[in-house]
């Protein structure tokens, strides 16, 4: 017997077996219709004599994604979760969630109203709400903290991550992992408890297990997410729930949840992060100015890959790689150097494969001080030294030894892809891929493409990025691509505000307030002062430090602070020298200290320049920074290097510590108003005429004179723009 007609079909199975099948693919998510099918499925079978249990589970082995993210926002309607899920868990017959694929959210918030759960070895299950912004409000705060205990719920609900089955297991989360068919377990489950009360079975009508250190234990986690979530108001309101979930009787709880959840529910903070998730699945739908797009655009096989030069970036890309269960072959011409990689890769692969209680792959990778070991391979990504020179004698080299149609990569930062291309014989197989430090940790990878990449290229470094598990992000060459040129207006920014009389410390501190895990100045010295140094004295901007005045601090026709290169002149190349904007204990110490000298010197600078120092607060530090940034991200779309404003903010956001409730640059910009950004620009150029950053983009002005649109409407206009160029 079958119900087919719904978003929840409805089936008679075992002859006693209601079974309920959530489809609404790709991940059944709850939308209102799934909601009604449930609500209507669920009465169906419970009022059926013949009907002794009940399982629900997801159509195409994945129970539920949970809420469906898509109708936050609008006028929702249909039945709402909790009185949903409450009528589930007061069923006189027993339920049992059939948990494949992903319990996430909502779902699992089902499934936890169910009297039972029964999951597949290979599912995932987790309240990811607190990423979205949200929180569990459909009971997840109260039922999970009285089945698991508060400490274990807490963590559970305030990083949202996803655990596997055996730990949920592990957990009390489910009853029962299986590696056979979850749908088929729980159904003679079902049958095996049917006509037994299932009182016990209540997890609302469970007290909550307390631990001995309550409060101490709620004082320390809220001042870890206060810490961590920097300015985040969904991981302190999980706090406040689970707490609720500890001190009070259900009803009271759940009341206490609902409340938390209206704050968030409608705040700019979920809007922020609810974009962050779909721009996240937005910029793997790439496309190139020539047309070419994801679809069309078919991967080539990769079973074997090579890294050649194996320093700090090598060994990350060749630990990434491995990672992905590909063949490796790691060269590095100078032998010491290849030691030293070899201990520092099995290193990394063995700490990677204990945290994840995996095997190291370590015999993924053969070593090879000769570049004729990469024949056979299908790419390689080039990590030597950042030199233009370099790279095209190594490519030279890779183009002469490796089998046709190995697409070669490049690993760069800023350097000139095209270039690169321009002089290989097959300039189609060449693209840029940026990585960032640590290579295997970070997420983020931006896919460089040349006029003469071909889509095929594209496509298939974007695959091997996600492989990698990285968020890709197909970009356009230029000088930085789209994170390094962006920042180089926010820097430049940063080093004029301590020339007109801010500290390190208190630009720092307004962008730490604004949610960035460092300031410009503590980033910079953990990154060390001397790379934009060797940079800026390649294009020639660094001069000896003689004159004095306005003209002193004037080169190629603008503006420019030579602070950071006095600074790096005394040696002071940050944290790996003991000094640099901050003082630090010792050479590679991690914790930046005021520097009286720095102070001092900043003053006789100022007087040396005839800078009268005024002061500066926090709002003009993150509007020169900030807004100057966000300019440069409208010149990066209006000249086509990035596909839309979801590209740019994903990688703010995963590469260059971008607050994600605050949704990424180009969001925070549509949420601060675009005539807003406009006039603060236009007010800070006509203070700083000599500053060509803080002109505003002619796409900023035909945004706002199109009435500014919201985001998700911007590319319309973009096209429009570069249509009339
Ligand atoms: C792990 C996944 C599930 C799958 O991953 P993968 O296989 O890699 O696939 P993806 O590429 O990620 O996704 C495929 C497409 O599916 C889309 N998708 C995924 N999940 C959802 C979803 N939950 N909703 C909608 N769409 C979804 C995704 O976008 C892809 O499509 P496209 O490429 O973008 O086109 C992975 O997808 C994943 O992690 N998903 C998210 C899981 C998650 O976060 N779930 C939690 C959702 S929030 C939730 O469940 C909340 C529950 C409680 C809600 C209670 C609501 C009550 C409202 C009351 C408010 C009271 C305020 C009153 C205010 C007032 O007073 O007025």
């Amino acid at each position: 017997m079958c119900d087919k007609g719904s978003m929840a079909q409805y089936t008679r199975v075992s002859g006693f077996v209601g079974l309920i099948t959530l489809q609404n693919p790709p991940v059944n998510a709850l939308s209102a219709a799934v909601r009604q099918g449930i609500v209507d499925m669920v009465e169906r079978a419970l009022s059926d004599p013949i009907v002794k249990s009940v399982v629900i589970c997801g159509q195409n082995g994945n129970f539920c994604g949970g809420a469906d993210i898509k109708e936050f926002g609008t006028n929702m309607s249909g039945p709402p979760l909790v009185p949903m899920i409450d009528a589930i868990e007061a069923a006189n017959k027993p339920v049992v969630a059939a948990i494949e694929g992903s319990a996430l959210g909502g779902g699992l918030e089902l499934a936890l109203g169910c009297h039972y759960r029964i999951a597949h070895s290979k599912a995932r299950l987790g309240l990811p709400e607190v990423t979205l912004g949200l929180l569990p409000a459909a009971g997840g705060t109260q039922r999970l903290s009285r089945l698991i205990g508060v400490p274990a719920a807490l963590n559970l609900i305030t990083t949202g991550i996803h655990v596997t089955a055996a730990q949920a297991l592990q957990l009390g989360i489910v009853d029962q992992v299986t590696d056979h068919n979850a749908v088929e377990v729980a159904v003679t489950f079902s049958l095996s408890v049917a006509g037994q009360s299932m009182d016990a079975r209540r997890i609302s009508t469970y007290p909550c297990p307390l631990p001995s250190d309550f409060d101490a234990l709620f004082e320390g986690v809220m001042q870890k997410v206060r810490q961590s979530a920097r300015g985040a108001i969904a991981p302190v309101a999980c706090v406040q729930a689970v707490r609720a979930a500890a001190t009070l009787p259900y009803t009271k709880g759940m009341e206490r949840e609902q409340e938390l959840m209206a704050t968030l529910f409608t705040s700019g903070q979920a809007r922020a992060q609810q974009y962050c998730f779909f721009a996240q699945r937005a910029v793997g739908r790439w496309r190139m100015p020539s047309g070419a797009r994801w679809e069309t655009s078919k991967p080539m096989p990769v079973h074997k890959a090579a890294v050649i030069g194996l320093g700090t970036m090598g060994r990350g890309i060749t630990v990434a790689l491995a990672q992905t269960g590909l063949s490796v072959v790691a060269v590095e011409t100078q032998e010491k150097q290849l030691m030293e990689a070899k201990q520092a890769v099995s290193g990394m692969l063995e700490r990677g494969a204990k945290r994840h209680g995996v095997a190291p792959m370590l015999d993924r990778i053969s070593y090879s001080q000769n570049i004729q070991a990469v024949a056979e391979v299908d790419l390689v990504i080039e990590a030597v030294f950042e030199d233009m020179a370099l790279k095209t004698e190594v490519f030279q080299q890779l183009s002469a030894v490796c089998k046709p149609g190995t697409l070669l990569c490049t690993n760069t930062s800023a350097l000139d892809v095209d270039k690169l291309a321009s002089e290989m014989p097959n300039p189609e197989l060449v693209v840029g891929m940026h990585f960032f430090a640590p290579a295997h940790v970070m997420k983020l990878l931006e896919v460089v493409y040349g006029p003469r990449s071909s889509p095929q290229a594209v496509a298939t470094a974007m695959q091997l990025g996600k492989k990698m598990g990285k968020v890709s992000v197909a970009v356009g060459n230029c000088r930085g691509f789209v994170g390094n040129r962006m920042l180089m207006p926010y820097l430049q920014q940063a080093f004029f505000l301590l020339e007109e009389g801010a500290t390190p410390e208190l630009v720092d501190r307004a962008l730490e307030e604004f949610g960035f895990p460092m300031g410009v100045f503590r980033m910079s010295d953990l990154s060390g002062l001397d790379i934009g140094w060797r940079v800026r004295k390649r294009d020639e901007l660094v001069e000896p430090d003689m004159a004095s005045g306005q003209s002193a601090r004037i080169r190629q026709g603008s503006r420019y602070s030579p602070l950071g290169d006095l600074l790096c002149e005394q040696g002071r190349f940050g944290q790996k020298t003991g000094q640099g904007w901050y003082r630090y204990d010792k050479p590679g110490s991690r914790v930046a200290r005021s520097d009286p000298w720095l102070h001092s010197f900043l003053v006789e600078y100022r007087a040396r320049h005839g800078l009268v120092p005024r002061s500066i607060d926090h709002q003009e530090v993150l509007e020169r920074c900030l807004y100057a940034l966000i300019n440069e991200g409208f010149r990066i779309l209006e000249d086509g290097i990035a596909a839309g404003p979801e590209d740019i903010d994903v990688i703010y956001v995963f590469g260059y510590g971008w607050p994600r409730h605050r949704g990424g640059p180009m969001f925070y910009a549509s949420m601060v108003g675009l005539a807003k950004i406009l006039e603060r620009l236009e007010h800070y150029q006509q203070a700083h005429p000599d500053v060509p950053y803080l002109q505003p983009s002619s796409l900023l002005r035909r945004l706002v004179a199109s009435d500014s649109p919201p985001i998700h409407r911007w590319r319309e206009v973009i096209k429009k723009y570069q249509s009339q160029l």
